[in-house]
């Protein structure tokens, strides 16, 4: 099948749709969507939109009316359900460990259905527990009730990874844990993609997660017709319409602010001055802005040189005069 690449293969959409029957209305309209090769494309809309209706079409778990699939240039609705979702890593939001097996095992499910010998799959296991950063000494013969919620949804995600699959399906699956085991999981999720280059499609409500993770996202409206289908920055620098725009909120300069790094903001003098506060290269605008605001400084010492607050203005597009509405922002 398509996984002979562990690596991100394209996934094409074609026309999809789906009634569901007794419904007035296509849950998902003619959808057409390419997703490249190895990258994290975000579905974002309101609730009820069709993010999940077109999510399960991909894996079969809901059946297309019409359209056609293709990952890897292969036909997916021609291709067996079962052994299909074999190929295709899956984590959702209710993680759905089973309780009577142990992490090792749950996690071992997919490799254990492949035929991979006990050893591999030991192996596998204590390797996929590292990447999502849990001991496995210290987790493996626990069970799932043993764990924390954000243990658990880690133990989801390398549960999906567990085959290697050149795709992973990802419906909300940091959703159930607080903002601050989300955001840990979050900056985790980032880093792993980074290494793993898998081709990933992730539903999302919160348009923060979607900026955070995404190489591109979707912002779907009803019946899944896709509003904008860009780059964080792009969708946030020109929303395509209004519906965008409202989806995006208020502060869209805030969230650019968080989206850009310092590095990409030229230096605009030259050496540092002694004094300035520092921010790394990495800094986003956002952590440049609140150390400026802590040190009571309109500029601050960059590796490059010095960042200063018309620059940082400048580089989100908001004239420096409407500093008040930056700085006294809810951030
Ligand atoms: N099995 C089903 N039978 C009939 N209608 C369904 C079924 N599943 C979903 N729907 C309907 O299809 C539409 C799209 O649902 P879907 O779950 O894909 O939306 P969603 O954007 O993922 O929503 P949410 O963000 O609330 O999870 C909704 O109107 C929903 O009521």
């Amino acid at each position: 099948m398509f996984d002979r690449d562990t690596e991100g293969v394209r996934i094409e959409l074609r026309s999809l749709t789906k009634h569901y029957p007794g419904q007035p209305a296509p849950a998902v309209d003619n959808v057409t969507l390419d997703i490249p090769a190895g990258e994290l494309v975000v579905f974002v809309g309101p609730s009820g939109c069709g993010k999940t209706t077109t999510m399960k079409m991909i894996n079969r778990l809901v059946e297309p009316t019409s359209g056609e699939i293709r990952i890897g240039g292969q036909d997916v609705l021609s291709l067996d359900p079962d052994q299909l979702r074999r190929h295709i890593g899956y984590a959702i939001q209710q993680v759905g460990l089973f309780p009577h097996q142990t992490i090792a095992q749950n996690i071992g499910l997919v490799p254990n259905l492949l035929g991979w010998t006990a050893d591999r799959i030991s192996a596998r296991v204590d390797e996929l527990l590292s990447l999502v950063n849990l001991e496995p000494s210290a987790f493996r013969d626990r069970y799932p009730r043993q764990l924390s919620g954000g243990q658990q949804q880690r133990v989801g995600v390398a549960r999906a990874l567990a085959a290697d699959p050149p795709v992973m399906l990802m419906d909300e699956p940091f959703g159930a844990t607080d903002p601050i085991t989300r955001e840990h999981l979050q900056n985790e999720f980032v880093k792993l993609q980074k290494q793993l280059r898998k081709t990933i499609i992730f539903v999302t409500h919160d348009f923060e997660e979607a900026i955070k993770l995404g190489d591109r996202i979707a912002v779907l409206r009803e019946g899944s017709h896709i509003a904008q289908y860009d780059t964080p920055a792009a969708i946030l620098a020109d929303p395509a319409d209004d519906y965008v725009a409202n989806f995006i909120g208020q502060d869209a300069t805030l969230k650019r602010l968080a989206l850009m790094r310092v590095s990409e903001v030229p230096a605009t003098e030259s050496p540092a001055g002694p004094g300035l506060p520092q921010v790394s290269a990495d800094a986003s605008l956002r952590e440049a802005l609140d150390t400026m605001i802590a040190h009571g400084a309109d500029r601050c010492s960059t590796p490059a040189g010095v960042l200063t607050y018309a620059a940082l203005c400048e580089a989100v597009g908001t004239r420096s005069g409407e500093q008040e509405d930056v700085v006294s922002s809810d951030r």
